[in-house]
Formats: C-alpha cells, structure tokens, sequence
C-alpha cells in the first residue's frame, strides 16, 4: 500500500468506518453482477453479557444518524484510489451508491434476549455488507453499557444514580454515547456536561479533591465553595473523615445555614459500609437529617449489593470506571449474518450448536399474558407470519422441544419495526425521556426471575413451528449435500 500524506484527507463521512474486508467482499460482489441480489441479514448475539437475563437495546439513534445521507465522499473515494487497489469504475460506482436497503429494528430500550435479531437489514448485497461493521460497532457498545446501567439500577432500587465514567471511558464517543446508554438503562444524571448539551441529560455533581488541596484545608475550600454555590455536596474525604471531613462539613452547613442548601456529603474511599454509618450519625446529630450521603470509588452492582448488605447509609451513587468500561465484560459479542438470499432461505452452519444461525427474515413477537401484561417469551416466525389470529399459541424450546407450553389469552407485539424503507427513514427519532421510559415500562414487563442479577432464568426465545422445521431442513440438505461431495 502506497503511503500518503494522511492530512490529504477529512474525516469527512463514515462509510469507510468498516473493516476492509467488506469494501473487498463488494468489488467482488460488483465485478461478478452479485451486488444487487436482494438479501436479508440479521443482527444477534448469542451469550448474554454479565449472565444477566436481557439486555437493554440501545444505538438505534446514532445508527439512524450515520446512515442518513451515507455516501462516499470525494476523500473516500481519491482514499481508495490511493490502495490501487480498485479499478476506476469501481469508484465511480461508490460515488453513486446510497443506501436503498429497508431496515427494521427493536426500538431504542427495548428488553431483548440472545438468538433474536435485534435488528434487520434488507436489501441489495452491497448495502447489507457495508453496513456490518458499522452497524454491530454502534449496538454492541452501547446495548452493554445500558444494560450494565440496567445491572446497577436494580440493586439501587429508586436511589438516585450518577455517571461519572468519562474520564475513564475508552475515548471520547464511547465516554459521550455511553452516558446516554446509562442514562436509559436506568442512570438518572451525567457529570459529562456535552452529554447534558447534546442529549438533554440532567448534569450533576460535587466537586473533587483538587478542591480541597486549592486550599489546603477542609474548612476554607468547603467555605469557599459554598459562597459560589447554592446547592453543596462537599467531598468529604481528602484528609480524613470522620476526623476533619464531616464535622467541618457541619460547621460551614450550619455557618450558611440558609444562605445555601446543603445537600450532603461525598465518600470516595475507605470502608464505605463503617464510614457511611458514622458518617449518617453524625450528620443526623447535627441536625441535617435530610443531608445525603453520596458514595463513589470503583462501585458496581457487586459491591453496591454487598455495602447494602452491610447496612451501609448510602443515598446517592456514583459510578463510573465499571459502568462505562462495562469491565466484567468489556463486549457484546452481537454478529450479522445473512438470513436469505434471493428470496431463499440460508444457514450458517457449524459444530458448535449455539453458532448454527437460523435461517429466514424473521419477525419477533412478544407473547404477553393479557390479563397482567407480563412477558410470556418470545415467539419467532418467518416476516410473513401473524399469531396474533391464532386462539392458542404452542411455544417451544427449539433446542429441547419436548419442553412446550400452550398459551391462550396472550397479546402478541411485533419488536421489528421499519426504520428505513428503500432506504428513506420512515421513523421519528424519540427524545431521550420517552426512551428512557420506554426502556423502564419494558423492564417492569419481564418477570424478576428474568432481572436478577445472579443466575436468572432463561426468557425463552422461541421459533414458531414453520422456522424450526425450515431450519432443520435446510440443515440436512445441506449436510447430504456436503456427503455427497466428499464422496
Ligand atoms: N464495606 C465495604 N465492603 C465491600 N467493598 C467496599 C467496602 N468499602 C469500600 N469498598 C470497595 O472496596 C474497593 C477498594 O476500597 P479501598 O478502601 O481500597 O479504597 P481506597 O484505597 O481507600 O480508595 P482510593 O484508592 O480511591 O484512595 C472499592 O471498590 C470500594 O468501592
Ligand atoms: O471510581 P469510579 O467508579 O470510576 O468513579 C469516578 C471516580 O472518579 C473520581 O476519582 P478520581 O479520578 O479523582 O480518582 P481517585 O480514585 O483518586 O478519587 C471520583 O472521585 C471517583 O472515585
Ligand atoms: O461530580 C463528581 O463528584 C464526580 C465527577 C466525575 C468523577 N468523579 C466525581
């Protein structure tokens, strides 16, 4: 590859944010008359991350946002002539593509499970495989983060939940559109003031040691603070606790009295369970029975679960570095495959049982008991499939299907909703707050059972009976055809 000087080109489009092999795959695709046969492929994942029961889907916006107007730009285009790689009307042809592809997708908070698409893409070969990358770079970030925040949210229970990963976060995007992802997995505020502006994330915060070391004492910079701010929460750990921190806390509250509204006080270090107890003594001897006592340092739904076991007097958390690194699982294993190709069903087929893909363009249905609005499972039929007629519905495992049940008086939802057709967006972006409460109102359907943070129950996912006989077909031709040829 010839190098070139690399401030030739603008950051100026996102369509070569792909992996190299899928602008390969599409010269051969184009070269061989393949690019326009209509395919369907499908987005999933396979393992649950953090062995949690679901995930909380999120991404749908910044994926609407980066396909909107995709194109290849002048940049892109003298880029790829730079590798000498391609031939020139192959570039004239990425100058004119656009996406013409229908897209349909779980909406945004959305509760999903493993071995359901959570998104689709249909349409013509070349579009379905430039977007691959893109598109499982955008929804396996942000659906781990929401559903870590999901994680935290259920131990907290109602307790108020800030995000202060930025300056931990892998970089700028993953700091900025994982806040969002916490914020409607269940966080309730942000410390990243761009999130606040761009998002409409209520901001929030204290202040940091630096503050204290400004003035090298507790009393002059909590003093100080609270002379140029009305709410206070002073950190309360720089030197010592119990000793300095809390009671000069007290001493500047009760000097400003009303002159402010002293909200509470910072733990960031030290036993959290022991410190949180006396510190709540204290406060409430002095009188601030309503002061909050706000923990953070290297929190997470473990340690959150287990301070609360030891009785600690925590009101308001503070989580950074584990949420936004989703650090017990750095990722969400989703992959893309095709489903169909021109007009037929196909498979991926493998030794391992859980990576056999099933084939069909599929629609989910969410099999809801109508009396109270509970989940059921998840039922899968191929698109042109409605259960919604049916009086009872048999639901099966697809991997033990001796374990059936028989639901009648069930509500069927369809989860795949159009979001490009022929590639127009045909879908209105909603504002953070109904998502977020879309996300809440999706949770609160699925049984506990489904939400505990340790060992939950499987939800099941299940294939209607055409899908699973489909699947089953297809793969013993496709194994008779393979004996065949090796003979
Ligand atoms: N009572 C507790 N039970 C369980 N874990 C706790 C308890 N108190 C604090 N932790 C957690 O233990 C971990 C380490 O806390 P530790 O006391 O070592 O912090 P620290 O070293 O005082 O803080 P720093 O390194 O930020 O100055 C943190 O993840 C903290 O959230
Ligand atoms: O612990 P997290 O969940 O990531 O939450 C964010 C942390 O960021 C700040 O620490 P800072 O960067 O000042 O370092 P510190 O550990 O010395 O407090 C804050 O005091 C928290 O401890
Ligand atoms: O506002 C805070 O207290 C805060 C913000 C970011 C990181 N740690 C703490």
């Amino acid at each position: 590859m010839k190098k070139k000087d690399r401030s030739m080109y603008s950051d100026d489009s996102l369509v070569l944010h792909t992996d190299a092999y899928q602008i390969n795959m599409i010269y051969t695709y184009w070269k061989k008359g393949l690019d326009q046969k209509p395919v369907v492929f499908e987005a999933y994942f396979r393992k649950m991350p953090f062995n949690n029961g679901y995930v909380v889907y999120t991404g749908l916006e910044r994926l609407v946002k980066a396909l909107q107007g995709l194109h290849f730009s002048a940049d892109d285009l003298a880029y790829l002539a730079s590798l000498e790689t391609y031939e020139p009307d192959f570039l004239t042809y990425l100058k004119n593509w656009h996406l013409t592809a229908t897209i349909r997708s779980a909406y945004e908070g959305e509760v999903m499970f493993n071995h359901e698409p959570l998104l689709q893409v249909d349409g013509p070969l070349v579009d379905a495989q430039l977007l691959e990358t893109l598109l499982l770079n955008i929804i396996n970030f942000q659906t781990l983060i929401s559903t870590k925040a999901a994680r935290i949210a259920s131990v907290t229970t109602g307790q108020p939940l800030l995000e202060f990963g930025t300056r931990r976060a892998q970089e700028l995007d993953a700091a900025l559109w994982g806040t969002r992802a916490a914020f409607i997995g269940g966080f309730d505020a942000t410390s990243n003031v761009r999130a606040g502006k761009l998002f409409n994330i209520p901001i929030s915060g204290t202040h940091a040691h630096a503050l204290v070391q400004a003035y090298q004492n507790d009393y002059d910079a909590f003093l100080a603070y609270a002379q140029t701010h009305h709410d206070v929460v002073f950190l309360v750990d720089t030197f010592d606790t119990l000793k300095s921190g809390v009671p000069t806390a007290i001493r500047v509250a009760k000097e400003l009295g009303d002159q402010i509204n002293f909200q509470g006080v910072r733990i960031d270090s030290g036993d959290m369970a022991y410190l949180s107890k006396k510190v709540r003594a204290m406060l409430d001897e002095a009188g601030f029975q309503d002061a909050k006592i706000y923990a953070s340092n290297d929190l997470d739904e473990n340690t959150i679960l287990n301070l609360k076991i030891q009785g600690a007097k925590i009101d308001v958390w503070g989580i950074g570095t584990k949420l936004i690194t989703a650090f017990d699982q750095p990722a969400l294993g989703a992959v893309y495959k095709m489903v169909s190709i021109d007009g037929q069903d196909t498979i991926k087929l493998s030794n391992n049982v859980e990576k056999i893909s099933t084939p069909g363009k599929k629609q989910i249905w969410r099999i809801t008991d109508k009396k109270d609005g509970k989940s059921e499972g998840d039922y899968l039929t191929t698109s042109d499939d409605d259960p919604r007629n049916l009086e009872t519905l048999h639901m099966f495992d697809p991997n033990h299907p001796v374990i059936s049940k028989d639901i009648q008086d069930f509500k069927a939802t369809p989860i795949l909703h159009d979001i490009f057709v022929d590639g127009q967006l045909v879908y209105d972006l909603p504002d953070i707050f109904t998502i977020k409460e879309y996300a809440n109102n999706s949770l609160n359907n699925l049984w506990d059972e489904y939400k505990r943070i340790l060992n939950p129950e499987t939800y099941p996912v299940d294939l209607s009976q055409a899908l699973y006989d489909g699947k089953m077909k297809l793969i013993n031709q496709i194994r008779n055809q393979v004996k065949e040829m090796s003979k």
